[in-house]
Parts: C-alpha cells; sequence; structure tokens
C-alpha cells in the first residue's frame, strides 16, 4: 500500500559511494597506494581475502555508470575523492590525471543535472601519511586541509555541495580502538587523539573553504540511536556513555565546543588535555550535516566490556539485515529530531540510508529484492515523519548505487540498487532501484 508523502518540493534525492569501495585501479596513472590497498592485504583483515583492486571497476566505467545514474533518475550523487589518486605522497606535488579523473566525472554528472556532493575524505589514507602516524600525528590536520584546498579550487564553480570527512567515528573507532581497520591499532591513548585530529583537519578545511570555495560545506557522521536495555541506573549510565562516545563524540565538538564528559570517563587518564584554541577551530561554522543512518543498539551496562562498560543487546525476534542490524525505521526519526533539539536548527541530509540482504541472482535482467524496498520504504516514511515534526532535512541519498566492497567484510555484502557481477561487471538495476526511481519521480508521493 503506498502513502500519499509530501516532500519539499526542493528536496534532493541521491545515491552515494565511496573511491574504495567502488573505484578499483588504484594504482592507475600516477596513484600512491592508500591505508586500505595494504590493510587488504594483511591476513585475514578482510573477508575472503578480498581487496578493491577491481571493486566495481568505475574508474574505467564512470561514464557509463553517470548514465546509468541518469536512467534511474537520480538528482544527485555522493561519491568521495581517493586523496592518494590526488597527491600520491599525500602531500606536495598534485597527479594532474588523478584530477582529471573527478573534473571529468563531475563534469559528466553536471552535463546530466545531477548534483554532486563531493566527501573529501571516506577513510582511504595515502599510505605516506599512514606512515606517519595517520591521524595520530597533529600534523594530519594540515595535510588534509591542503588537500582539501586543493580540491576546492580544482572544482571550483563545478560542486556546490562539500563534505570534510566520511564518519570520522568509523575511523577512530575501528582503526585506532579496535584494530579491524587501517592502521589496525588498539590504542586507548592514539584513538581519542586520532578523533581529535580528525576534528582539527575537519575545522582547517572548513576555513580553507571559506577563504576561498564557493557553495556549501558539511560532515558526514554516522548516528545509532542507543535504547536502554532497562530503566535500573546501571544501564541508564552506560546508554550514557554509549551515545556520548558514538553519537556525542563529534557532534558536541562542532556544534556545541566541548566533548562530552563521558569521554574522559570512558578514556580515564589516556583522555588528553585539549588546546582550547583547537575546539574553537572545530566549532567553524558549516552549512550543513550529513547523517548516516542503518539502525539503532540496545545497551546494557557490562563492567566486563572495558573502556564503554556497555555492552549491545540482541534484539532476537526483530528483523536484521545481513550485517546483523536491525532495521528499526524508527530510530531514523528519533536521530533526526535529536539533532535538532540538541544542536539547533542545521539543514540536514541523509547522506546514507540503505540495507544489505541476501539479494538472489539477477533472472532475465531482473533481481527482485522485497525485504529491500520495504526497508527504503519505512525508512523513507520515517524520514517524512520527522519533517513533518520539524526537522529541517534536505535531501536523502540512498546507501548505495551498486553493490561494493563493505570494507572488513569484502563483497560479500551487498548493499546496492544495482546488482553487480564481480566476474563481468554487468550492471542489473534490483527492484529497488525501479521502486527508488518511482519516489523521486513522484517527489515522495509513491512510498
Ligand atoms: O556499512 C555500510 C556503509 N556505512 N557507511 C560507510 C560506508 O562506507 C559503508 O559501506
Amino acid at each position: 500500500m503506498t502513502h500519499k508523502l509530501q516532500f519539499p518540493a526542493d528536496f534532493i534525492w541521491g545515491v552515494a559511494t565511496s573511491a574504495y569501495q567502488i573505484e578499483g585501479s588504484p594504482l592507475a596513472d600516477g596513484a600512491a597506494p592508500s591505508n586500505w590497498h595494504r590493510f587488504c592485504r594483511v591476513p585475514g583483515a578482510v573477508l575472503n581475502g578480498d581487496t578493491g583492486d577491481i571493486a566495481c571497476d568505475h574508474y574505467r566505467r564512470w561514464a557509463d555508470d553517470v548514465k546509468l545514474m541518469k536512467e534511474l533518475g537520480l538528482k544527485a550523487y555522493r561519491f568521495s575523492i581517493a586523496w592518494s589518486r590526488i597527491l600520491p605522497n599525500g602531500q606536495g606535488k598534485p597527479n594532474e590525471k588523478g584530477l582529471d579523473f573527478y573534473r571529468n566525472l563531475v563534469d559528466a554528472l553536471v552535463a546530466n543535472d545531477i548534483e554532486p556532493f563531493v566527501t573529501l575524505h571516506h577513510w582511504d589514507l595515502p599510505i605516506a601519511l599512514d606512515d606517519l602516524g595517520g591521524w595520530a600525528n597533529r600534523d594530519a590536520a594540515h595535510w588534509f586541509a591542503d588537500y582539501a584546498h586543493l580540491m576546492f579550487r580544482t572544482l571550483e564553480g563545478r560542486v556546490q555541495h562539500w563534505t570534510t570527512l566520511n564518519e570520522p567515528w568509523v575511523i577512530m573507532d575501528a582503526g585506532y580502538m579496535h584494530g579491524v581497520h587501517p592502521p589496525g591499532l588498539r590504542s586507548l591513548e592514539k584513538a581519542p587523539v586520532a578523533a581529535h585530529n580528525l576534528l582539527r583537519g575537519h575545522g582547517l578545511a572548513v576555513q580553507a573553504f571559506r577563504a576561498d570555495g564557493k557553495g556549501q560545506i558539511g560532515l558526514v557522521v554516522n548516528l545509532e540511536p542507543k535504547y536502554a536495555a532497562s530503566n535500573g541506573p546501571e544501564d541508564a549510565a552506560a546508554l550514557a556513555r554509549a551515545h556520548a562516545y558514538m553519537n556525542r563524540q563529534f557532534l558536541d565538538p562542532v556544534f556545541l565546543g566541548a566533548y562530552p564528559d563521558e569521554l574522559a570517563e570512558i578514556f580515564g587518564h589516556d583522555w588528553p588535555r585539549f588546546p582550547e584554541d583547537d575546539l574553537k577551530l572545530i566549532r567553524e561554522p558549516i552549512d550543513f550535516l550529513g547523517i548516516n543512518y542503518y539502525t539503532r543498539s540496545v545497551v546494557r551496562s557490562d563492567p566486563t566490556a572495558a573502556p564503554l562498560c556497555a555492552s549491545p543487546v540482541a534484539q532476537t525476534g526483530a528483523e536484521h539485515t545481513e550485517m546483523k542490524w536491525e532495521v528499526f525505521p524508527a530510530g531514523l526519526k528519533s536521530c533526526l529530531l535529536w539533532v535538532k533539539r540538541r544542536y539547533g536548527d542545521i539543514p540536514l541530509y541523509i547522506t546514507e540510508n540503505g540495507a544489505a540482504f541476501a539479494d538472489p541472482e539477477p533472472k532475465n535482467g531482473r533481481l527482485e529484492d522485497p525485504r529491500r524496498v520495504d526497508y527504503f520504504r519505512t525508512h523513507l516514511r520515517a524520514a517524512h515523519e520527522a519533517l513533518q515534526q520539524g526537522a529541517n532535512l534536505k535531501g536523502y541519498f540512498a546507501w548505495s548505487l551498486v553493490d561494493n566492497f563493505e570494507w572488513s567484510c569484502g563483497f560479500a555484502r551487498r548493499f546496492g540498487l544495482v546488482h553487480v557481477d564481480y566476474a563481468t561487471q554487468k550492471r542489473t538495476p534490483k527492484d529497488s532501484a525501479s521502486f527508488y526511481r518511482q519516489v523521486i519521480e513522484s517527489n515522495g508521493e509513491e512510498i
């Protein structure tokens, strides 16, 4: 049953991808290896030993993929730039062929009336910078700002929507706390420092943008609303810690100029004293916030799970995706309204929302994925409810255009609106692509 939902006339409908997950050709035309190119080669780091060496071969098939986006009726395309194509050493002399790739991609998008939304950094750091300590090195903020400034100048006038970082929490938590992403560290000392330098880099890039960029700039965070397993005080305290660590750690400094108090409790003597000037820089005003939403978590107090001492409680009986994430559309609405309540009326985009399900193989050019259609339907309805309750929501980007490299899960998890046969690189739009095209054509009426 479809609902007649009215989205604002200027609502932006798009899809999202990221460079390392779709491009392939990681060393082509002067590009240098990234941290992910190297990390994939660590035995056991990625399921089935998958790498981004080919991925969706987008680096070579980009023109056809833009045609595919046009056929899907997309109005916007969120993608990231591979820093190691632009500055093979991470700093210094630009690689013109790397710049040309993104100039050509952006020109093709604009020629097809598809608005480019550019993410400057979606986790793939040049290994030269990783070898200098990566985000744990205080200089990383300046390396990033110089790279950002170069991209602002290169694409000036062609790109109106920029975001500095994608999900800095994942870079910190997976790369520096749990060692399951590069640089593969488990360091209570380095994790908060990396998080802080990511935010400093964000602030410096925003300053560089204000100096000579045109358009709008924002930040993309992943938010996961936390629910207490019980009404007891221990679980309430666990929820506060988990919420501060995942959802407030980056937004409080950016919008309120201070870290949550819970972080000092979580990191203990490893929690650094940051210079006041840093927090002033981090609070450089932005034009919009991107929110990536997938699921919620229910948490309980767990003294054995240091340093957070909060553990998730499985929601058996609820529907889950192949990522073992609970399908919980109400969490999207609560995220959007929480941001407005806590941080004010900043314009918001849902910059990622989608699901991996065990899709069947395409048959006669068609692939039925009813669970993904239903996931989008329920989450778009939740987004609309948030809009009706005052969320300043400007757009929605489905994750993802195509099946792609899902980091440590490799190619075993498929999020695409479009199926990719990795042996032939054949693209097959799934039923969810047809559903999304109808949503876009009707501006949300056909949900
Ligand atoms: O796990 C699905 C997505 N989540 N946000 C970041 C993306 O790179 C992931 O593929």
